[in-house]
Formats: structure tokens, C-alpha cells, sequence
């Protein structure tokens, strides 16, 4: 586990630009929260919720809203929270079946932009090199992400993953797992702890499902900077989300 002073000096270091620099916002909690949405969900709900960051899950719309529903949408999030924009292909366990690098490109291009936007490395270099440099050039900031829903791998190649990750350099480095044991829990929160020692950009890591609840409440502690919670029990976006108002009570 990070000392105390070095969890702090880091977290303060990036929540200074992200949140208090842009948002000019007096964190209460000792990480970032971000709660998912689709314009199937109560935004008043969302809105009024604890969370610094809204996850607008495009690929879980029934279908990709036109221009201006999307540029509406969007001011109306983007004027009470910070807004993530995530499409996640089928691949990586969502419900994206449009052409990816499309969709991102897209989002990028319109006159109305979310503050960060995730890039799946599983894309492959060539589009995420693309899509890194067009959200640089919009001055949107980039979450690299990687998801395994079936399993951790073992500590060497999490920190190889995470190191590949972080030399694309990214705003910020994002994985989410899926443990079958306490252990694989465990393991992931030292790597967390080991790499976001040596990283140049924040680290986002999470086990999924029941057993990885731990990793979403304590994560901070190794050096995870952001949780994903969700505002109801129908409204989560990937298994073992809490309640933001449980993780708030644990908190
Ligand atoms: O990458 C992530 C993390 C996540 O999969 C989770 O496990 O909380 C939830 C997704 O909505 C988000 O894009």
C-alpha cells in the first residue's frame, strides 16, 4: 500500500488539473467518482448524484442518437459534471457494433466535445495512435482502456499490460478485470500499487464481479484515481458496481 503522502501528492496532483483547475470543485471523497448513463436513465438522478464524472455509454443506447440530440445531451451533462465518453465495442464487453475508429472519430470531430474520452488499446496501434493524436488536437483528454471479463492475468503480464498501455502515452491508463479467486484481487491491487509508482499518467485499475467490490471501495489506496459506481441497482454498466451511495457509507 502507498504511504499516505505519496497517495496524496499524486491524487492532488492530477485532481489539480482535472477537477480543480477546470471545475474548480471541492472534492469530499478520496477518489473520483464516475457513474454511468444511457438517455434511457433518470438524469435528474445522475446529476444530482455524488459523482464528479458522468459515463455516457453511447453503445448502450438502443440506437447512436442523431446530431442534435447528442449535442443537447451532452450540454446538459457537461453543464453539471465532467463528462467521460465511452462507445465499447463487443469486443471488449459492450454492446458497440458500429465501426469503432468511426464512432470515436465522430465524437471528436463534433463542435460540441465531451472532457475525456476512452480509446480501447485493443483497437489495435494504428487506430489508437489516430484517435490519441485527434483527442490531443481537441484538447480532450484520453483514457486508454483494456477489459478482460474472464480472468487477471498473472503479475508480470498485468504490469507489462499496463506499462504497453502507458507508453502510448495517454492521459490516462484505464483496466478492468475479472477475478475467479480472492487472490486475483489481491495481485491486481499491488500491481496497481507497483505501477502507479513508476507511470507518468494516472492509473484507473478495478476486478470486476462480487469478489472485486473490495478493489472498487479500497483502490484508491493502491493508487487507483478513479471508481465506477452507479446511481441505482438497474443502472450499472459492468458487474460489482455499488451503489454510489454504499461506496459513499464505506468511504
Ligand atoms: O471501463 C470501465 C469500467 C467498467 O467496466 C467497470 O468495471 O466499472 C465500467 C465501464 O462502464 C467503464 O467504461
Amino acid at each position: 500500500m502507498l504511504s499516505d503522502k505519496n497517495y496524496s501528492l499524486k491524487w492532488y496532483g492530477w485532481c489539480t488539473k482535472l477537477l480543480k483547475d477546470q471545475l474548480k470543485l471541492n472534492l469530499t471523497h478520496p477518489a473520483l467518482i464516475a457513474v454511468p448513463f444511457t438517455t434511457q436513465m433518470a438524469l435528474t438522478e445522475i446529476l444530482s448524484s455524488a459523482a464528479d464524472i458522468v459515463e455516457w455509454r453511447l453503445d448502450l443506447e438502443m440506437t447512436l442518437p442523431d446530431k442534435i440530440q447528442y449535442r443537447d445531451v451532452l450540454k446538459q451533462l457537461k453543464s453539471h459534471k465532467k463528462v467521460l465518453l465511452t462507445y465499447r465495442s463487443k469486443q471488449e464487453g459492450g454492446e458497440g457494433q458500429q465501426i469503432y475508429e468511426q464512432v470515436v472519430h465522430d465524437i471528436l470531430a463534433c463542435d460540441v466535445l465531451p472532457d475525456l474520452i476512452d480509446i480501447e488499446v485493443n483497437q489495435g496501434a494504428e487506430v489508437v495512435h489516430q484517435l490519441l493524436a485527434l483527442a490531443r488536437d481537441r484538447r480532450v483528454m484520453s483514457i486508454l482502456s483494456l477489459h478482460n471479463f474472464t480472468q487477471t492475468p498473472d503479475e508480470n503480464e498485468l504490469v507489462s499490460l499496463i506499462k504497453n498501455m502507458s507508453d502510448y502515452h495517454p492521459d490516462v491508463v484505464k483496466v478492468a478485470m475479472m477475478p475467479k479467486q480472492l487472490a486475483d484481487v489481491e495481485r491486481l491491487l499491488n500491481v496497481t500499487a507497483k505501477c502507479h509508482k513508476v507511470l507518468t499518467q494516472p492509473l484507473i485499475t478495478m476486478s470486476m464481479g462480487d469478489l472485486g467490490k473490495k478493489s472498487r471501495i479500497i483502490g484508491y489506496q493502491y493508487g487507483s484515481e478513479l471508481t465506477f459506481a452507479t446511481t441505482s441497482q438497474t443502472t450499472g454498466s459492468a458487474p460489482g458496481q455499488l451503489i454510489i451511495t454504499d461506496l459513499l457509507a464505506q468511504w
